[in-house]
């Protein structure tokens, strides 16, 4: 109420007080005296709800920013978590690939990998005549090195072998661990003789090999059988003619490359 409501009121309240009931402005005055009080009652109320309202719609909009910021904040944190999660899969993966192709001992390609490049090979073989050999390397008398020095030391000579074979053969080859003591090489765009002479200077290599043992050298051979993949041929009988090979190698005293081509040792 302003200032001159003020003072009309003051001035309606003082003629009522002064006019008695029995003037005949006395009534008409105090209606509109109530009805103008009823009126500011009104207003007042009315003024109360829209503050009220009002407070009430921008608490509104100030919860639904707030809401909308707070899930907004958790969906950058569930797609930084799931970046870190995919991460972590793409590298569990790659372990895991790593594990299934790997040997666990040397780190070189295990039989499962070996054999999936040997069909790959007698694919290309197939298609375009691309060859290939295949050298099967065993260590010679390899349970005596066990017997004598303990398993240990054993697993330590194993790890040379893989690390001078894998040395000694070009990128394109596959080195890898056939199982125990015995290693598989494939050796692509590789004929029989280029193979077998591969094969004796792996033959050399192992032979120069020293394998420390407390105040002891180890020195060690083995025995190599190379077979050339043939027409008509599948994989798995190019590996039973490399395994025939390494097979004469041993019968012939251990220590040697025999090549199937010729069946004959290489003399060193
Ligand atoms: N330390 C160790 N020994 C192994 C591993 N895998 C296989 N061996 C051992 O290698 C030995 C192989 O023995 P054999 O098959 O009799 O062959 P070898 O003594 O090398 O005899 P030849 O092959 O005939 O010269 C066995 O005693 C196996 O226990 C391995 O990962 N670590």
């Amino acid at each position: 109420m302003t200032t001159d409501g003020d003072d009309l009121e003051k001035r309606l309240v003082g003629l009522l007080q002064e006019t008695g009931q029995d003037n005949v402005l006395h009534q008409p005055l105090a209606e509109l005296w109530q009805t103008h009080q009823d009126l500011v009652y009104r207003l007042e109320r009315i003024t109360r709800i829209s503050d009220a309202y009002q407070s009430l719609a921008k608490e509104r909009e100030m919860s639904l920013v707030s809401r909308v910021d707070k899930q907004l904040r958790q969906l950058e944190k569930i797609v930084r978590i799931s970046d870190r999660y995919q991460h972590m899969m793409h590298d569990l993966n790659i372990a895991l690939q790593e594990a299934a192709s790997h040997d666990v001992l040397t780190g070189l390609p295990n039989r499962r990998l070996l054999t999936d490049r040997l069909r790959e090979a007698s694919e290309r073989y197939r298609r375009y005549g691309r060859p290939f050999s295949l050298a099967m390397i065993d260590i010679d008398h390899f349970k005596s090195v066990n017997d004598r020095f303990g398993h240990e030391t054993g697993d330590n000579v194993i790890i040379e072998v893989a690390r001078v074979l894998d040395a000694e053969v070009r990128e394109e080859d596959t080195c890898g661990r056939w199982g125990g003591e015995e290693f598989l090489l494939l050796l692509p765009e590789t004929e029989a003789p280029a193979a077998g002479l591969l094969g004796e200077r792996l033959r050399q290599a192992i032979e120069r090999l020293t394998i420390r043992h407390k105040d002891e050298s180890i020195h060690i051979t083995a025995s190599i059988g190379i077979a050339a993949h043939g027409d008509a041929s599948s994989y798995s009988e190019t590996i039973n003619h490399a395994d025939n090979a390494l097979l004469q190698a041993k019968r012939a005293g251990r220590n040697q490359c025999v090549t199937t081509a010729s069946a004959q040792a290489i003399p060193f």
